[in-house]
């Protein structure tokens, strides 16, 4: 693939991460070789490239197309058995290949129904969002929310490859933009400080696409999770630092009923984990306004109501970090030394989320 950068993974069976531009248009080089018919799944903002890919690839296997609905809409087991009806009429085979093509919530679909037909068929990224580009399309981690939370169902299935295509991104709406760098200033924070440098340098150039920072920032964020989940797959240690931000951030999307894009609630969610950084390890004060100081150059969220803690308090019980009744909370000693906080006291949650709370 021509202008791609190449981040290899080295878990689930190994794969490679393309970034660049143009990707999109060779997408059959990494298709598997004995592959008869292929399932593209798509967000409804890519039905045009999902056709483009039809018309690409129908000469040398069967193209089918299943649009789903938009965002975290995707997210829901009647979108997932609605795909396995499509699977399950046109005899799709365990060496066929499904494509996912859209933002983390598609590929998070895509993922899950790949990871469940026949128990596993191939599966491709194609991250069509900053978020998805430099998170959720890498991984494997797939799944979809329940009525009770946030990918409370899923697997871990790893996709064959990821094409993340920087011209498919250009036509995203600036504040989906802005809310996939939640994601990329959580890999500053947990691994990698000159994402930090960067975004801080200038803001605007930092998010422009055309940029080469932008392209840098990406790559940085893919690299930072390339690395984390090559070493810890199934998250049974080092890849819960991913997770910073995420407990609080998975609650407030809960209680907003999935409404809100999963940026704005990490955004958030990072602030608290700052906070609580700040009261349990004694992070400095300075790395916690850095937080507030960076999350609001992107004009992310920082607060949340103050009277929603007992609501959000009951759904962080079911944290997939949780263990025997326990909060367990990813927290800094300092940028880049993320670790796991153990057993936190309900009132230091608290005070933590007073600082929060508007
Ligand atoms: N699996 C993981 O490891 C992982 C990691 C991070 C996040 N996630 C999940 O990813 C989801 C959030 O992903 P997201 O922020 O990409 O949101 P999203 O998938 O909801 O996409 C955001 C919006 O952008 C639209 N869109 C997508 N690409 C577009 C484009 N190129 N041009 C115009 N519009 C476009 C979508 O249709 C949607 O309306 C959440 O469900 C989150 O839980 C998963
Ligand atoms: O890949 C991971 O591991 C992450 O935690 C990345 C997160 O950004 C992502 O939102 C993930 O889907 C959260 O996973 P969950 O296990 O807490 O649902
Ligand atoms: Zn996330």
């Amino acid at each position: 693939m021509s202008d791609a950068t190449i981040i290899s993974v080295a878990s689930g069976g190994g794969y490679d991460v393309h970034v660049g531009r143009g990707l999109v248009e060779n997408l059959a080089a990494v298709l598997p070789p004995n592959a008869a018919k292929v399932l593209v799944i798509h967000a409804p903002a890519m039905g045009v490239v999902a056709e483009r890919l039809r018309e690409q690839l129908s000469g040398r296997l069967e193209v089918l197309l299943a649009e789903i609905p938009d965002a975290e809409g995707a997210k829901r087991v009647e979108v997932a058995a609605f795909c396995w009806q499509i699977l399950g009429q046109t005899d799709f085979t365990r060496t066929d290949a499904i494509i996912g093509l859209g933002g983390g919530a598609t590929t998070d679909v895509a993922g899950f129904v790949a990871a469940t037909w026949l128990r596993g068929v191939p599966w491709i990224a194609v991250p069509t969002t900053v978020l998805g580009a430099v998170d959720a399309a890498v991984g494997g981690k797939t799944g979809i929310n329940t009525a009770e939370g946030k990918n409370l169902v899923g697997a871990f299935w790893a996709p064959r490859a990821v094409v993340a295509d920087l011209d498919l991104v250009a036509t995203l709406p600036k504040n989906d933009i802005l809310a996939g760098f939640a994601e990329i200033v959580k890999a500053g924070f947990i691994a990698d400080e000159r994402i930090l440098e960067l975004i801080e340098a200038d803001v605007d150039v930092a998010t422009d696409p055309a940029s080469d920072v932008f392209r840098e920032l990406i790559e940085r964020a893919i690299r930072v999770k390339a690395d984390v989940v090559s070493d810890d797959f199934t998250e049974q240690g080092r890849r819960e630092i991913l997770n910073y931000g995420h407990t609080l951030g998975h609650a407030i999307e809960h209680a907003e009923r999935y409404r809100w894009r999963h940026g704005s609630a990490v955004a958030i969610g990072m602030i608290f984990a700052a906070e609580l950084s700040r009261l349990a390890t004694g992070l400095p004060d300075a790395v916690v306004d850095r937080h507030r100081a960076i999350l609001t150059s992107l004009t992310l969220p920082t607060s949340y109501p103050l009277g929603r803690w007992k609501t959000l308090l009951a759904t962080m019980q079911r944290d997939k970090k949780a263990r025997a009744g326990m909060l367990r909370f990813i927290v800094l000693d300092d940028v880049g030394r993320p670790r796991v906080l153990n057993g936190t006291d309900e009132s230091l949650l608290f005070s933590a989320y007073q600082e929060v709370g508007a």
